[in-house]
């Protein structure tokens, strides 16, 4: 018997002609509930169809167990109903680790394709002894495993994040095969025009992740979740605060990543496509203070490659 869903989440197509739903359910947390692949059953029978995890976040063995299971309960006729984004981790951006990285990823999956795989930062690290050392990061020669990992069918689409502007411009540059995706930071309090304005140009789906300001975690911030601005707009619309600023991403013609592991959260996050903000609402929220929130610290030592955040966030490399 098919799952019950209550809405269906809209898709855009990607530079490879496959289709992203616009929402995903993001899986990256510092508490992951034990029982998160039952969560993830769930979102799927209320409609959810894009899971997001990654290496770093342990959550692959979950994913992929909630995949078999959401087949198996008849929430979704075949894995194929469902569109599986993970990452490639720091240690592992090096030219030689890009394919053995995602095959251990599917691995951990139980999966035989991804349909999105992304190098999660542009930052490179090796290991020793424990001891993490941050290296030069190869741009190209990591793109040319992640274009081997698409030509091989063992990721449908590839792409990046936390690609700034002037990353993204080298990349393209560089590529063979187009990014499809730069996952980012944005939300109503980090509006990330410049990046955006690069990806629209050259056909680069930008998705956003900590939609909500990643409220509650110990790098978020409450700039989403508490602002005025928003509660204003929420009350004037009967929406609440995350819905209005999910919305607001919505008409910005970008996808979102959003995190609740409380089945209500995720039924009301989902309940965004048939209502619209005002051109009032949207200016209002235009007005909310700009500010980053996600830290780059863990990617900047005073040895290099990347001396301080702004080297991190503006360089080219
Ligand atoms: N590429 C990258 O470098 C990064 C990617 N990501 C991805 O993006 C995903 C989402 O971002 P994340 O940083 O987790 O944060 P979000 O901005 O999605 O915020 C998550 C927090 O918001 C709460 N929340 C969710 N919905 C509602 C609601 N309707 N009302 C009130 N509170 C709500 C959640 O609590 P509760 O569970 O209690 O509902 C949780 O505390 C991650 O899970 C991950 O998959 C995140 C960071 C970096
Ligand atoms: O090591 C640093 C942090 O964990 C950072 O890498 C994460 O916030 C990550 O980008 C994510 O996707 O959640």
């Amino acid at each position: 018997m098919a799952g019950a869903s209550t809405a269906s989440i809209p898709c855009v197509t990607l530079n490879t002609a496959h289709a992203i739903p616009v929402l995903g359910f993001g899986t990256g947390s510092s508490s992951t509930p034990s029982d998160l692949s039952s969560i993830i059953v769930d979102a799927v029978r209320l409609g959810y169809r894009h899971i997001d995890t990654a290496a770093l976040y342990g959550t692959e063995g979950a994913v992929g167990a909630a995949v078999a299971d959401a087949v198996r309960a008849g929430a979704v006729a075949s894995r194929g109903d469902l569109f599986v984004t993970s990452k490639l981790w720091i240690n592992d951006a090096h030219p030689d680790r890009v394919v053995p990285a995602l095959k251990e990823s599917l691995f951990r999956l139980g999966l035989d394709y991804l349909d999105l795989f992304l190098v999660h930062w542009p930052v490179s690290a090796t290991t020793d002894e424990g001891k993490r050392t941050l290296v030069a990061f190869d741009m190209e020669g990591v793109w040319r495993g992640m274009e081997e990992c698409q030509r091989l069918g063992l990721a449908r689409s590839i792409g990046v994040s936390n690609f700034s502007s002037a990353k993204m411009s080298r990349l393209l540059s560089i590529a063979a095969v187009p990014p499809a995706v730069n996952q980012v930071e944005l939300n109503v309090g980090w509006r990330q025009e410049k990046v955006r304005e690069v990806c629209a140009e050259n056909g680069v789906v930008v998705t956003a992740f900590s939609p909500l300001g990643a409220f509650g975690a110990a790098w978020g911030s409450n700039a989403v979740m508490e602002s005025g601005v928003l509660q204003d707009v929420a009350a004037r619309r009967g929406k609440t605060v995350a819905q209005v600023a999910l919305r607001w991403l919505h008409e910005q013609g970008v996808c979102f990543v959003a995190r609740s592991f409380n089945r209500e959260r995720l039924k009301q996050n989902m309940e965004l496509f048939d209502w619209e903000l005002s051109e009032d609402d949207k200016a209002m929220i235009m007005q909310i203070p700009q500010r980053r929130a996600c830290h780059g610290e863990f990617f900047v030592s005073p040895d290099g490659p990347y001396k301080s955040e702004e080297e991190l966030w503006d360089g080219d490399i």
